[in-house]
Order: C-alpha cells, then structure tokens, then sequence
C-alpha cells in the first residue's frame, strides 16, 4: 500500500525486488541488485550504498555494486583488492562484531587512522557498514555514507540496510553456487571427454584401439551395404616379433611397435582409410570404396615402407629388419539375411586367414583371402 505521498512503503519495494530477484537471470539478478541498493539509499537518506565482498579470509575486499545520489562521486573503480594492511582497524571491526557504524568520521579512535584518512579522503562525515552473512561465513557487507554532512544512524537505519544485505547476500550465494555448478560441469566434461578418448585410443600408441575398430567397422560396414559398396579389410602383423623381443628387449619392442603405428598413420591418410591396433604386434586397415588393386596397392606399400624403415631384427630369418605380413578381405557386400555382426565375423576371419597364409607362405608379404583359398588347396594337395 502507498503512504500519504504516494511511495510504495521500503518493506514492499525490498519485498518486490526480491520476489524479482528469485526468478532473475544472471545479468537481470545484478540489475537487480542494483535497483535493491537505490531503493535503500533513497529511502535512508543517504548519498552513497554499495557492496563490498570479502575474499581470502576476510583480509581482502573489492567493492562489486555502488548506487551514488546525483552529484555525488563513485569510488567504485578504486576501491578494489584492498586489505587488512591498508585498513587494519576496519577488518578487524567487521572480523569482530560484523558491523562498523561511525555518526562522525572525525571522532574515530586514533588506531582508525589509517580509515579516517580514506573516509576524509572521500569526504564522507558519517558512514554504516552491516555485513552479509552466508551460514556463518562473513561474506561482504552492505554500506552507506554520508558525504559532507554528519547523521546519527537510527535503529530503522540499521534494519533497512540488513534486510537489503541480507537479500543480497542469499542472491550471491545463488549466483556462486551457479557459477560453482557450472564450473564443476566443465571439469566433468573435459573428464568425460579425457574418459573417451582414453577407451577408444590405444594408450601405447595412440592410435584407434580395438573398441573404436569395431565401432568403425560396423559403421562401414552398414555404410557399404546401404550404398553397395566395396569394403577391405586388411589384418597385419609383425614378424618374428618375439624373437625381436627376447633379443631387443621389451622397451625396444614397444619402440617398433609405435614406429609401425606411425607408418601406417601416414600411408593411411584418405578419409576411407582406418588404421587400429588390433592387440599385441597386431593392426587392422580399414579401407572403404576403394577397388581392389588399389586396396592390394596399399598394402603393399605399407610391407615396404615398413622394411624401409630398416628397425634391426637379426633374428629374422626373412631379412636383417623388422617386416610385417598382411591378410587381405575384399568384399562387395550384398543385403541379404546376415546381420551386421556376422558380416564383421566373415571378414575378421577372412582376413585372419589371408594373414596366415602370408605368414605361411614365406611372411614379409601381402595376400589376399582369394589367393590365401588358393594357397590352402595348395598345401591340401601336398
Ligand atoms: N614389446 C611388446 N611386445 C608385445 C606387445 N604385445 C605383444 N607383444 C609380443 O609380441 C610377440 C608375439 O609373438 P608371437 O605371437 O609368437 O608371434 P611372432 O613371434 O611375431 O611370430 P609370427 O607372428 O609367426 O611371425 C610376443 O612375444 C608378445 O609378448 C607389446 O605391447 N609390446
């Protein structure tokens, strides 16, 4: 209800803006606030109201919200990351009691030197600080000054300004936890995203793991039997790497193994190419849409670039350095009544036994299933 004059009483002005405040966006939530500190300095009487929010403790301060009467100087911008050693005797006032409410600037006790000097400085007369209280914790404080004139601060005084601090106060607890909650939402996602890629990369060599193989695989897989296209899949393997091992040793082992995940990386660069390790001494291409002696093409090249690299392995009986084998699967594959899951088997075990033959038929080389059918009616014959 308004008064005799026409202005809506404090109490239902505070209780608006703050019915406002609970359901305020961030940026209106500090208009705001804003609009709480005019309201409390048009209706105190006062010149100036503001925030200041404490921070390491209670032994810093900045001044974050100010409302001025016309004519009368902001100090906003200066009054920023002050401490305890530049005001001791207000620290430990509001440290103490949590309020500081001085009628006469003057009549500060000579340890306020130090604040006497800043309130002349700003030519305040008289000036009240009541602070805002989070559970216990003494977060900032809301005040007001008298500029150039003196004022006996009242009890009314004194209610107003606590119940626009304490309106203030619990609006700051609610953008804190906000911000906290975002920010803990960032950390979670940055962990998730850290989380996935660690599942889907091999940590030895950084390459796509045998989990993101099968998702890959499964993906063209579908890809090629909706645009009936071709698929290849080639299975590689070191060989003699044991031997390569027990003379090498294991550090060295893992040394060729993150070199040959490299060549491949950099044979393998088409967008329809995939490289994975497998497991072990074991990697797999992808390859996609590709024709089949284009596919043979790349495998070949990538069982010379591998001997190219010249990696010593005097214990090969195939050459002086590490070389690898590769089991090749060509297939067109058709929609018919095989699931994907079992299209996946077919080619894996193709490929399998491309490889095997190729190990079989002298390592250091590439064959593909067609001609690994060939080779095992061979051996079948002998
Ligand atoms: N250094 C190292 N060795 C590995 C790793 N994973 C598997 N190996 C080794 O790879 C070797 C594979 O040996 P085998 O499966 O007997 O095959 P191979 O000696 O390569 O013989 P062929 O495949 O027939 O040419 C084993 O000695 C494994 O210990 C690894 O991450 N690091």
């Amino acid at each position: 209800m308004a008064d005799q004059t026409g202005q809506k009483p404090f109490d239902q002005i505070i209780s608006e803006i703050s019915t406002a405040l609970i359901s305020s966006d961030a940026n209106h939530t500090l208009i705001h606030i804003q609009d709480a500190l005019a309201t409390l300095g048009t209706y105190c009487d006062t010149d100036r109201c503001y925030v200041f929010e404490f921070a390491e403790q209670v032994t810093e301060m900045s001044n974050t919200f100010e409302w001025c009467r016309t004519g009368i100087s902001p100090h906003m911008d200066e009054l920023q990351n002050l401490t305890d050693h530049d005001l001791p005797w207000f620290f430990e006032q509001m440290r103490t009691h949590r309020v500081m409410i001085v009628d006469d600037v003057d009549k500060l006790p000579d340890e306020a030197g130090d604040e006497r000097a800043e309130f002349q400085r700003e030519a305040i007369y008289s000036v009240i600080c009541i602070g805002m209280v989070m559970g216990e914790e003494l977060i900032g404080f809301v005040g007001c000054d008298m500029v150039d004139r003196r004022r006996k601060w009242t009890d009314i005084d004194i209610r107003r300004i606590r119940l626009v601090g304490d309106m203030i106060a619990n609006t700051l607890q609610r953008i804190y936890a906000h911000e906290e909650l975002l920010n803990v939402q960032r950390r979670l996602e940055t962990a998730n995203q850290l989380l996935q890629s660690q599942a889907t990369l091999d940590g030895l060599t950084g390459i796509p793991n045998r989990r993101a193989l099968d998702e890959r695989l499964h993906t063209e897989l579908r890809r090629a039997l909706r645009h009936q296209r071709s698929l290849s899949l080639m299975m590689l393997d070191i060989d003699h790497f044991k031997s390569f091992n027990d003379r090498y040793g294991h550090l060295k082992g893992d040394e060729a193994l993150k070199c040959v995940a490299k060549i491949l990386q950099q044979q393998c660069q088409r967008s329809t190419e995939f490289v994975a390790r497998y497991g072990g001494e074991e990697f797999v291409i992808i390859v996609a849409d590709t024709e089949f002696d284009q596919v043979v093409e790349l495998g070949n090249s990538i069982v010379e670039a591998i001997e190219a690299e010249c990696i010593s392995h005097q214990d090969s009986d195939i050459s002086s350095h590490l070389t690898a084998s590769v089991g090749l699967h060509f297939e067109r594959p058709n929609v018919d009544e095989r699931s994907i899951d079992e299209w996946v088997q077919r080619m894996v075990e193709s490929a399998d036994k491309a490889l095997y033959a190729a190990k079989m038929s002298g390592r250091n080389q590439l064959v593909s299933s067609a001609r690994a059918a060939v080779l095992s009616t061979d051996r079948n014959r002998h």
